[in-house]
């Protein structure tokens, strides 16, 4: 049994020169993908769970789209090795690749056909697709099965990309950047759709540029600066949030105060003692994703 005070083990991804592993749906070791004397990704070593939500963070140019493109098959790498589903992506098939559901910030919104006709005519590529109007229930386009896709609006448009990503019933979904341009109640409506794809049991791989939506989503966040993973962790242990000193702050005498503390439950009772009732302004805060991701990727911001 572990014992309550043992450290959490945050970084749990493979160590460089560690076999492939066969039971992921994604292993990675030692990946390099280089443009000209440019190196994008700098031997990465990395295993996604099957059934897990990964999100890949890192800032403009970090190398996320790269990494992406080499597990999905279409970017040729330069080294390393590189399993997904049990296939080398430089060598997977129309079998392997339909297994495979890509979100991209696609332009399948401006077709001629209507949402409905898009989604039967991306079915019919699989031996074993999902029913083209359960799935439009499941992105909660129903209402819009006869529209246009011009005539969508940004969120719907996007919805119905992820429609034409899971239409063939993929094991591993990859979602680019899913919710740029959503509104925030669109925002929670999607959070909502991929969980249930989770349940469905539906691996995912997630790039994204907000933090809460990894912290929302992701069952381990990877950073990715210049390359490299500085770490991978799930979202509450990242740079060390789970054990770093709360933050506690209060009025006292019309003054603001602030004290850090590995014990804020002790500390809130001592400062309680002190006040007939409410503490004046009384916060309790562990550092934020946000604050941890900023302070990993540091310059490159
Ligand atoms: N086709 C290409 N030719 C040359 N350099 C490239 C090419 N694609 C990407 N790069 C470079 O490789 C590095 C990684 O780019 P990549 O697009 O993978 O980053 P990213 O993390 O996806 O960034 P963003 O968040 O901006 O999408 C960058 O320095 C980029 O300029």
């Amino acid at each position: 049994m572990t014992s309550p005070s043992a450290p959490v083990v945050a970084d749990n991804r493979p160590r460089p020169g560690d076999p492939l592993d066969p039971d992921a749906a994604i292993s990675v070791r030692g990946l390099v993908k280089r443009y000209g004397d440019r190196t994008a990704v700098d031997s990465l070593d990395l295993d996604i769970r099957r059934g897990e939500i990964f999100a890949l963070l890192g800032p403009n140019g970090a190398g996320k789209t790269t990494t992406v493109e080499v597990l999905e098959g279409y970017r040729k790498r330069d080294g390393g090795d590189v399993r997904v589903l049990g296939t080398d992506p430089a060598r997977g098939g129309r079998r392997w690749k339909a297994q495979l559901g890509i979100v991209l910030q696609s332009g399948a919104g401006d077709s001629q056909l209507s949402v409905r006709e898009l989604l039967v005519a991306r079915a019919s590529y699989y031996a074993a697709p999902r029913d083209p109007d359960e799935v439009l229930e499941l992105v909660g386009l129903t209402e819009k099965a006869g529209a246009r896709g011009r005539t969508l609006s940004g969120g719907q448009r996007r919805r119905l990309d992820v429609a034409l990503g899971i239409v063939g019933r993929p094991r591993l979904l990859f979602l680019d950047e899913p919710t740029t341009g959503f509104d925030p109640e669109a925002r929670r409506q999607f959070w909502a759709l991929i969980r249930s794809l989770r349940d469905l049991g539906t691996t995912m791989l997630l790039t994204t540029h907000y933090l809460d939506e990894a912290e929302a989503l992701a069952d381990r966040v990877g950073v990715l600066a210049r390359g490299q993973l500085a770490e991978v962790a799930v979202p509450a242990a990242l740079g060390g949030r789970g054990t770093a000193p709360a933050v506690v702050r209060w009025t006292e005498n019309g003054v603001r105060r602030t004290a850090e503390t590995a014990t804020p439950t002790a500390f809130v009772r001592e400062l309680a003692a002190r006040f007939p009732g409410e503490v004046p302004d009384l916060t309790v805060a562990r550092p934020t994703l946000e604050d941890v991701y900023l302070k990993m990727i540091g310059d490159d911001s």
